[in-house]
This record gives structure tokens, sequence and C-alpha cells, in this order.
């Protein structure tokens, strides 16, 4: 428990930073109709519009407030809302409007996300608004070869191709084929350290999405590697004209004007900063990492992590010799709609998911989505899932994090969550842009009394008991002595096959998982 709270911290706890003690309220933007928007360019109204969103969202209104209106992206921002309220344009949006003006194409906004899937979805959110108004985004996510990449985002330098051009010339050439990139940290870092004509220095938006998740683990020192490569300390945004003049340099980018207090007088442009969760942290030290600059929090409801308003919770109390057959009772009860299952493991999604294979004619389509199974076979089970071809996922936390499913109805957490934020991030899921959604907990009895105390650090938590027929369990049995004898069967000769290959990845997740029922 102890440790819990070293994770989530206590939930009612004032902040220890001043700052996040005063946040704007989200909720007191009600979100408005599309043309409404102050200042929105039209040509990014027709485009949203476009994509089927009619009003902005809450969150997405404070946003603009803050980085476009009276606010002017004067301070770093700093948001908490829940999972599904729309965060992603909340950022894009003001970010493509900003940049709308610009003259040269220089990198000017870096997206960064901790994994590919979401930065892929990320990225599909600014496709459809930047092109409008002549901006060009690129990713730099490993979906490609290295050189695949890099062709997207820089070209090559003109003295390539004309070698007598002069000097002075190249080192004004801007480089970079893209205005906007949404990276995750490992190939953000391949770029800064590899590749020739990458620069990040005229950057001057930097977005961290799901920052609690990216400041956990330090991914090859990005962010401070980013953040010193934008510092222009030492950096000289002066060019000299023959009698010695200071003139600036024609094709430097002066990022913002604002003077950095506690910087001893000196002046540099400073790399305006977002941050982004549901569940942000309030760790002073992590934190820290961001050197945000004057800090504005903008937050969702009273406490400190919300759970979206119509998402039902409910938990379901079994043995744990008979977990699956609950499972599988409840996946009967729920048929018909797209459901997620999470489990604590890789190890457990994918003992589950062959379990699950020995039953047959069970009525609905289940598949394996593990970070073990090969990339390409990851992603064309998350397609089928998108589809419709598959109605119930089963996987680990790494599913929770931002991923949006359209239709997603139903999350089930088979091994119950350790922490609160595990669990917002998982039942987020569903329940997203307003949609209803529920989530069932599968808890043994000793661990019903954590459970609620853990849901109680959340706003708008409450909890029913669901259960499910204890016949139609019974009926399952005869099967369920058989299925976990093939079971054992099936992990031993995974390992051995294993072990004989020297293979990391087991062999069952090399299979086709999914029952063509
Ligand atoms: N103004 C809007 N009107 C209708 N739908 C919207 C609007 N804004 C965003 N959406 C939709 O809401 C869904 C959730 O948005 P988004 O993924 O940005 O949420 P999020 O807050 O980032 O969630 P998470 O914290 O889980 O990452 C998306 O499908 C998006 O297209």
């Amino acid at each position: 428990m102890a440790r819990k709270e070293a994770e989530d911290g206590p939930a009612d706890r004032a902040p220890h930073l001043p700052w996040m003690r005063y946040p704007v309220d989200i909720d007191a933007f009600s979100g408005c109709p599309v043309p409404q928007l102050p200042r929105l360019d039209p040509r990014l109204a027709e485009a949203v519009q476009r994509m089927g969103i009619k009003s902005f969202f809450p969150v997405q209104e404070a946003a603009w407030v803050e980085m476009i209106g009276p606010g002017a992206f004067e301070r770093d921002v700093c948001i908490n809302s829940p999972t599904g309220s729309g965060k992603t344009l909340a950022y894009a949006l003001p970010i493509v409007q900003m940049l709308s003006t610009r003259k040269v194409r220089y990198l000017r906004a870096l997206v960064v996300l901790p994994t590919r899937d979401l930065a892929l979805q990320v990225k599909e959110v600014f496709d459809a608004i930047a092109p409008v108004v002549g901006l060009s985004v690129g990713s730099a996510v490993g979906q490609s070869s290295i050189a695949d990449e890099v062709s997207s985002l820089v070209r090559k330098p003109k003295q390539d191709l004309y070698p007598t051009i002069d000097e002075e010339y190249v080192k004004m050439e801007p480089l970079t084929k893209v205005d906007i990139l949404v990276a995750t940290p490992g190939r953000l870092m391949d770029h800064i350290n590899m590749t020739n004509g990458f620069s990040l220095e005229h950057l001057q938006y930097l977005i961290i999405d799901e920052t609690d998740r990216m400041l956990r683990e330090a991914y090859q020192s990005w962010l401070p590697t980013v953040i010193k490569l934008t510092h222009s300390i030492g950096q000289d945004h002066s060019w000299h004209d023959t009698d010695g003049k200071t003139l600036l340099h024609p094709l430097t980018t002066i990022r913002r004007s604002g003077v950095e207090r506690g910087f001893k007088g000196k002046c540099y442009p400073r790399l305006a900063k977002m941050v982004l969760s549901a569940t942000l942290t309030q760790d002073p030290s992590k934190l820290s990492q961001l050197e945000l600059h004057h800090p504005l929090l903008l937050n969702s409801g009273k406490k400190r992590y919300r759970i979206p308003t119509k998402l039902e919770s409910y938990k379901l109390i079994c043995k744990s010799n008979l977990k699956p057959l609950s499972l599988i009772v409840l996946l009967q009860e729920l048929q018909g709609h797209k459901c997620l299952v999470f489990t604590s493991s890789v190890e457990s999604s994918h003992r589950l998911s062959t379990l699950l294979g020995f039953f047959e004619d069970l009525p609905f389509k289940f598949s394996e989505y593990s970070r073990l199974q090969r990339e390409s076979t990851r992603r064309k089970t998350l397609e089928a899932f998108k589809e419709g071809e598959i109605d119930v996922l089963i996987g680990t936390d790494r599913m929770a994090r931002g991923i949006h499913i359209d239709g997603l109805r139903y999350v089930i957490n088979y091994d119950m969550p350790p922490y609160v934020k595990t669990y917002i991030h998982r039942a987020g899921r569903t329940a997203r842009a307003g949609e209803s959604g529920s989530c069932f907990t599968f808890l043994r009895k000793h661990e019903v009394k954590t459970f609620d105390k853990m849901l109680k650090k959340a706003d708008n938590a409450s909890c029913s008991l669901h259960s499910v027929p204890e016949e139609s369990i019974e009926t399952l049995c005869p099967v369920f002595s058989s299925a976990l004898k093939k079971l054992e069967e099936s992990l031993e000769s995974e390992a051995a096959k294993k072990s004989n290959s020297g293979d990391k990845i087991p062999s069952g997740s090399k299979r086709k998982r999914t029952n063509q029922k």
C-alpha cells in the first residue's frame, strides 16, 4: 500500500507546487460551436467541420483561450483532463493556427508521445487540419525504415547536388520537409543523433502528451536533449555586415520573445511548452525536468483524477479458479459490442487467450494483443478490431494509454489494476467524447476493500456490483477441465520450442490467435 501511495500520491492533498493549487477550471467552459470560436481561421473551421466536429469540447475552448486568446501562450500550459475529453485537438488546433502564418518552412512544433500507435493516431488529427493552411506534418515513430523516414523528413542539402554553391547559403538553407513532427522518443533520438539536416534549432512549440508516462521513463534522455538543443545559450542569432554592424540573421526564427525570469538578464527565445494527461503528475521533482515557464494548470473537476461522466463502473467478485469461466459468461452477455480485456502481464494475456481458444463455439471472436507479437501482427489485429472483425481484444496496459477505438463499449479488468491511474487509463478506452461505456473489474474477495478505496481517489467513481448467472458458469465446467489440460500442454510445448530456438517471442504469438467463429 505504501508503494501505491508513492505512485499515486494521496488523492486529496493540496499539491506541493503553488501554481498547481490555483488551476483554471476547465468545467467553467461549456464548449462552443465551431464557427463561434474567436479568431479561428475559416480554413481550419472548415477542416474541423469536415472531421465531423460541430462544437468544441470544454478543454479545447480552454486551451484555445490560453494559447490564441488573451493568454497568448505567455505561460507554459499543463492540462489535466479526463480520458476521451478531446485533448489532442486541444493542442493540435492552436499549434496549426499559430504556425499558419509562417513564411519559411522549419521544424517548429514537436509532439512527443510514448507509443507508435498513439503517435500515428495523433498524426491523423494534424493531417486533417494542417495541410489546409499549407503546413506539412511528419512522423518519427519507426513505422517505416529509418532511411524512408529520413527522406520524408529532410531534403538533401543543395551542396550535395551543386558542390560549387556558396557555403554561407548552405548554412542558411532549411532542409526540413515538415513544420510539425509527431514522434516517439526513441526515433526522435535516432534523428537527433544521426540524421543530417534534422534540427530543432527553430523549434517554437513542444507538446508532451501522456506526460506522466513520458516522465516516468528516461527514453535515452530525450527530454534534456531536446531542451538543451532548443536553448539558444551561446547560439549567435546575429549576423555582421562588412562594417561589423550587427544584423539579424535573415532566416533566424525568433521563437517567442519572452524573457525567461531568473536567467540573469540574458534573453533567449522561449520554447513554449504544453503538457497533457488524464492523470498529470504533481510530483515536483518529475515536473522540474520540463523546465516549465510560469506554468498554468487547466484542470477538470475538484479532485486530482476524474472518470468520464458517462462511464459506469462495475465489480464482479469471483474465485480465481472460476475467473476464466466468469469472463466467458460476461463476454457472452456483452456480445455484439467491442470489448477490451486487460490482464496484468503479457504472459497472463497469452495464457488467457490460449485457454479461450480451447473452448469451441464461443459466440465472439477474440484475439491477443501483446508487445511480444510482431509489429505487423499487432497492427493487423488492431485494424481488425477497429473494423469490427474481432469483438474482443485481450492485452495489457500497453493498450491503455490514449488509444481511441470508435464504438468501444466495454472494458474488462480481468486482473485488478494496481493503481487508480491504471484504472483511469484502462477504463478511459470507453465512454469517450461524451459517449456511454462500462468498465467491469474482476476481484477476489480480499481485493474488494483495496479496490473501493482506490476508486474513491477519483471524481465520479461510484461502482456497482455485477454478477453473472452461476448456471451459465456450471455449463462450461466440463469443457474447462479439458481446456486447462490442453493449455498446460500447449504452454509446455511453446516453452520447449523457445528454449530450443532461443527465440524470445512466444511461438503462440506468431500463430494466428483469432478464433474464426
Ligand atoms: N469537439 C469534438 N466533438 C466531437 N468529437 C470530438 C471532439 N474533439 C475530439 N473528438 C473525438 O473524441 C475522441 C477522443 O479524443 P482524444 O483522443 O483527443 O481524447 P483524449 O482526451 O486525448 O483522451 P486520452 O486521455 O485517452 O488520450 C476522438 O475520437 C476525437 O475524434
